[in-house]
């Protein structure tokens, strides 16, 4: 069985990393992540300066997953680009980064470049949880202006972060944007489904502090909707990658989104929870569905999901 994922010049032992703002905001817990079974790491979205993100409590998991209103805690670029700078293993690394402006953003790719790292930028359209501030990717013309900035700027390949979509029209119209940037290479699909509301019973109250309880949500709430926005942007971006990410907690899960199309598939509250041994786990738990199915590469069922 070949479990291995080539694209874009890197190779990937695993299909399976990290999702960006889980095990990854510091070296400690990244190093932990390069060490693992992941076959690729990302950090944590990064700002131009250091921040301490919101009031806690700002994180619950639940039943079925997890909200979290984190609020970009970060050490700041400078802090990832030096892990970057040092970072001498095969396994791709990829920079997350959210600007608090696009002139921020745009600052902090602008000295990634001049570093001339073989790690990828993953570009955050999607942050829900800064109060006041709308997601970026639920805004078109605005995400189009902020794509045109970055190719004409960063000039070089990169991806992005997505907030899911829930409508047709606006699959479309996204795509019609990401397709314009021929030096986009691949789209992260989903974020967490931004501003939930957990409620618990007994206390009557929230589960997290900021925005009056107000959070992304991941896990299994998620799932379905993080497979729509893969299968979607596959079919819609033709040229590009789709990077599979929300509910994967098994082999099962992983299973589904590189069937959906996903070339490689990212894991966040599972992470979260597990610990990086869910890599080992969730890796065996495909080759095991693989085997069972007589597929020998991801190659042989990727983007083949049936319909009826
Ligand atoms: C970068 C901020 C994000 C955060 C956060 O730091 O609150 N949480 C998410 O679920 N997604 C994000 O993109």
């Amino acid at each position: 069985l070949n479990l291995s994922v080539s694209w874009l010049g890197m190779k990937m032992s695993s299909p399976l990393f990290n999702a960006s703002g889980v095990y990854c905001r510091t070296r400690e817990e990244l190093e932990q992540v390069r060490r693992s079974a992941a076959g690729a790491v990302v950090t944590k979205s990064c700002t131009l300066e250091p921040r301490a993100g919101n009031p806690e409590p700002r994180y619950r998991r639940t039943a079925l997953g997890s909200i979290n209103s984190m609020g970009l805690p970060n050490e700041g670029y400078r802090y990832y680009l030096d892990y970057a700078q040092a970072y001498d293993d095969a396994k791709p690394l990829f920079l997350s980064v959210s600007g608090m402006t696009l002139d921020d953003t745009l600052t902090i790719l602008t000295e990634l470049a001049a570093l001339k790292l073989p790690c990828l930028p993953e570009v955050n359209l999607s942050c829900p949880n800064l109060p006041g501030k709308p997601q970026l990717g639920y805004d078109f013309a605005a995400s189009a202006e902020a794509l045109e900035a970055i190719s004409r700027r960063y000039a070089r390949p990169f991806g992005v972060k997505l907030p899911p979509y829930f409508d047709p029209a606006h699959f479309a119209a996204m795509a019609a944007v990401l397709n314009a940037f021929p030096l986009l290479r691949f789209v992260t699909c989903i974020n967490s489904v931004g501003n939930g509301l957990v409620i618990d019973l007994d206390s009557e109250s929230a589960v997290i502090k900021p925005k009056g309880g107000l959070g992304g949500l991941g896990g299994d709430y998620v799932l379905p909707t993080a497979l729509a926005n893969v299968r979607e942007f596959a079919v819609l971006l033709a040229d590009k990658h789709v990077i599979g990410c929300g509910g994967v907690k098994s082999g099962a899960e992983a299973f589904m989104h590189i069937l959906a199309g996903a070339t490689a598939v990212q894991v966040g509250t599972c992470l979260h929870e597990e610990g990086v041994s869910a890599f080992d786990r969730i890796e065996a738990e495909l080759a095991a569905i693989m085997q069972a199915k007589g597929y020998q590469r991801l190659e042989d069922f990727r983007g083949r999901l049936k319909t009826l």
